[in-house]
C-alpha cells in the first residue's frame, strides 16, 4: 500500500508565560523567559492510501494539536509531516475567518487551496447546499453558531475532494440529521480510498468508522494499532481513570504537566 502520510519524531512545544511582561522579554531580552510547556513530544506514525484512523486520548493530551500539525496549520517546533496530496481539517472554526460572510470564506479557502476563480465559481452551489446555510451564507461568520461554523467546515472541506481529511470533534456540534449526512460523506470518502483521522470522544463513532488507532497520553504516543487492540484497552483505562476521585484526577494531570514542563525530556528540540 501507498504510504499517504508520514508522521516523524513531531515535537510542539510553547511557553506559558506568567504575564505579557514576561512574553516581551522572552522575545527582546537574551535570557530565557516563560516556562516551556510539550503540547507533544515525539510522535511518530505513518498511515497509508485509505486508512482510518482514530485519535483518542483524554482532555487535553494532544489530539487537537496533532490534527492541526498535520493539516499545516501549526507548525511543529520539531520533526516532520509529509503527505501525498493536499490534506484538510474539518474542526470548528478551522481556518474559518469570522470577519468575512459564509461565501467569502468559501472563496478564500478554495483560493488559498490552489483552485481557479472558475473553478470556485463552479464548486460554491455544492459547497452552499451541503452547508445548509441558506441566506446565512451572506452573513459574517462571527454571527454563526458553533454548529454553524461547522457546517461551513464540512461542506468546504467534503466538496474540494483532499487527499487527506482530518475531522476534528467537528460532528459533536450541530444536529443529528447534518451529522448523519456527514457520517454518510465520510462512508464515501473511505471507499474512494481516502486517508482520514478522525478525533471523536465518541467510542461509539470511533469503532464504527476507524479501522486503526492512536493513543496519546500527556502529549505522547502511548498505544497504536488496530482499533480492536487500542479500543479495548483505551476503554479499560478509561474505566479506571473514571473511578479516581477529583483529588487523584488533579494529580494525574499534575504528574503530566510537570513531565510536560521538563525541557530536558523530549532531548534537543
Ligand atoms: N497555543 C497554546 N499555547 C499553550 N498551550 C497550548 C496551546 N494550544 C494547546 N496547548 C496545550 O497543549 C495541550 C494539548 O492540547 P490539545 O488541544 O491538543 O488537546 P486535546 O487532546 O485535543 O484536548 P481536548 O480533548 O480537550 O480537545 C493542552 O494542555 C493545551 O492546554
Amino acid at each position: 500500500m501507498k504510504k499517504s502520510v508520514v508522521v516523524k519524531n513531531l515535537t510542539k512545544r510553547y511557553k506559558l508565560y506568567a504575564n505579557n511582561t514576561e512574553k516581551l522579554k522572552d522575545i527582546f531580552l537574551p535570557k530565557n523567559y516563560g516556562e516551556a510547556f510539550f503540547a507533544l513530544r515525539n510522535v511518530s506514525f505513518e498511515a497509508e492510501q485509505g486508512d482510518v484512523i482514530g485519535f483518542v486520548g483524554v482532555n487535553g493530551s494532544g489530539k487537537s494539536t496533532l490534527s492541526n500539525i498535520v493539516a499545516g496549520i501549526v507548525p511543529p517546533t520539531s520533526g516532520e509531516v509529509e503527505i501525498d496530496g493536499q490534506a484538510s481539517l474539518i474542526a470548528v472554526a478551522a481556518g474559518v475567518n469570522g470577519e468575512l460572510t459564509g461565501r467569502e470564506n468559501i472563496e478564500l479557502k478554495c483560493l488559498m487551496m490552489g483552485f481557479s476563480k472558475e473553478e470556485i465559481t463552479a464548486l460554491e452551489p455544492d459547497i452552499i447546499e451541503f452547508s445548509e446555510l441558506g441566506k446565512f451564507i451572506d452573513q459574517p461568520v462571527k454571527s454563526y453558531s458553533s454548529g454553524m461554523k461547522s457546517r461551513l467546515g464540512f461542506a468546504i472541506s467534503v466538496n474540494t475532494n483532499p487527499d487527506v481529511l482530518i475531522i476534528d470533534e467537528a460532528l459533536s456540534v450541530g444536529d443529528k440529521a447534518f451529522a448523519d449526512k456527514c457520517l454518510k460523506k465520510m462512508e464515501e470518502f473511505k471507499e474512494r480510498g481516502k486517508t482520514m483521522f478522525f478525533v471523536s470522544h465518541s467510542i461509539g463513532q470511533m469503532k464504527q468508522f476507524c479501522q486503526k488507532a492512536i493513543w496519546l497520553e500527556h502529549g505522547e504516543l502511548k498505544m497504536t494499532g488496530s482499533i480492536a487492540e487500542v479500543i479495548p484497552a483505551y476503554e479499560e483505562f478509561l474505566k479506571e481513570y473514571n473511578k479516581l476521585t477529583a483529588k487523584q484526577k488533579k494529580e494525574f494531570r499534575e504528574e503530566g504537566f510537570k513531565k510536560r514542563s521538563d525541557p530536558n525530556f523530549a532531548g534537543k528540540v
